[in-house]
């Protein structure tokens, strides 16, 4: 996670190219990037919004703010997810299953060209990030609209670290589309916070069969294996965070 600091004041010098973040009483240079609002002391001459990076910054300064000081009122946030987050503790999921974990896979027959690709992804993963094949359940449901109560029911059942919904919806003629996205959708997420037990979103929606192909194994890769790997990185992290009595047992 990238650790933010937000109230960030910044005194530059008018000739200075070298711009010094001052976060509290810490100097905080190096790799940042910052959203910028650029005052003058007494009205703002230019205000530059969205990320800069902190060359941005001092290039403006000399041009803008020669002889006077310039005050930045910035949030910052480091580019590094690890290094600069100054905190009591820090998790990170693993790409690395538990040994002995078991997993389940939800899986949509509507647009099985689609899904069976998307579930061959999935379970190669599997297999390459420390999850057998034996120790991987699928379900196959009729479509992604029953994806929801079939994932619920196996998250509740406690035997599985997380549960891999996947399915295909491709955009017809009518409104059904939005319908059946909709209930997949809010059915996926509320069968995770419901129970507590990760319920990925490996559901692909979109508005024609080329764009599904492209994302199963195609030039945008395959979703399928992206949803297992992201299933292992947060059934760990809950893991960690349950082994320190950090996370709740539901
Ligand atoms: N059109 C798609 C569907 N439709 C079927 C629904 O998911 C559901 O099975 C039906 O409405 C009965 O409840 N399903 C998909 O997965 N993908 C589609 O493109
Ligand atoms: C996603 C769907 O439900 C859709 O494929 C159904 O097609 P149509 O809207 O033409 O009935």
């Amino acid at each position: 996670m990238a650790c933010l600091q937000s109230n960030v004041s910044v005194l530059a010098g008018s000739s200075g190219r070298r711009t010094q973040l001052i976060a509290g009483r810490q100097a905080v240079t190096g790799p940042v990037v910052c959203n910028l609002q650029q005052r003058q002391q007494l009205s703002p001459t230019a205000v530059v919004h969205g990320a800069a990076p902190i060359s941005a910054f001092a290039s403006l300064v000399p041009r803008r703010q020669t002889g006077s000081r310039c005050l930045l009122l910035a949030a910052i946030r480091t580019t590094s997810t690890r290094s600069a987050c100054v905190a009591r503790a820090v998790y990170h999921g693993s790409v690395m299953a538990e040994p002995g974990t078991k997993y389940a896979v939800v899986v949509a027959k509507f647009n099985s060209l689609i899904t069976k690709g998307l579930l061959e992804g999935a379970m190669e993963t599997f297999e390459s990030h420390g999850v057998s094949k034996e120790s991987v359940d699928v379900a196959w449901v009729p479509g992604s609209f029953e994806l929801p109560v079939v994932a619920k029911s196996m998250a509740k059942s406690g035997k599985y670290a997380a549960v891999v919904c996947i399915g295909a919806i491709i955009r017809g003629a009518t409104t059904h589309y939005d319908a059946v996205v909709s209930a997949a959708t809010s059915g996926v997420l509320g069968a995770s916070t419901d129970t507590g037990v990760p319920v990925i979103f490996g559901v692909l929606t979109t508005d024609d069969l080329e764009q599904a192909l492209d994302r199963t194994g195609g030039k945008v890769g395959n979703k399928g294996g992206e949803a297992a790997l992201t299933a292992i990185e947060t059934a760990t992290l809950l893991s960690k965070l349950s082994s320190e009595g950090k996370a709740a047992s539901w």
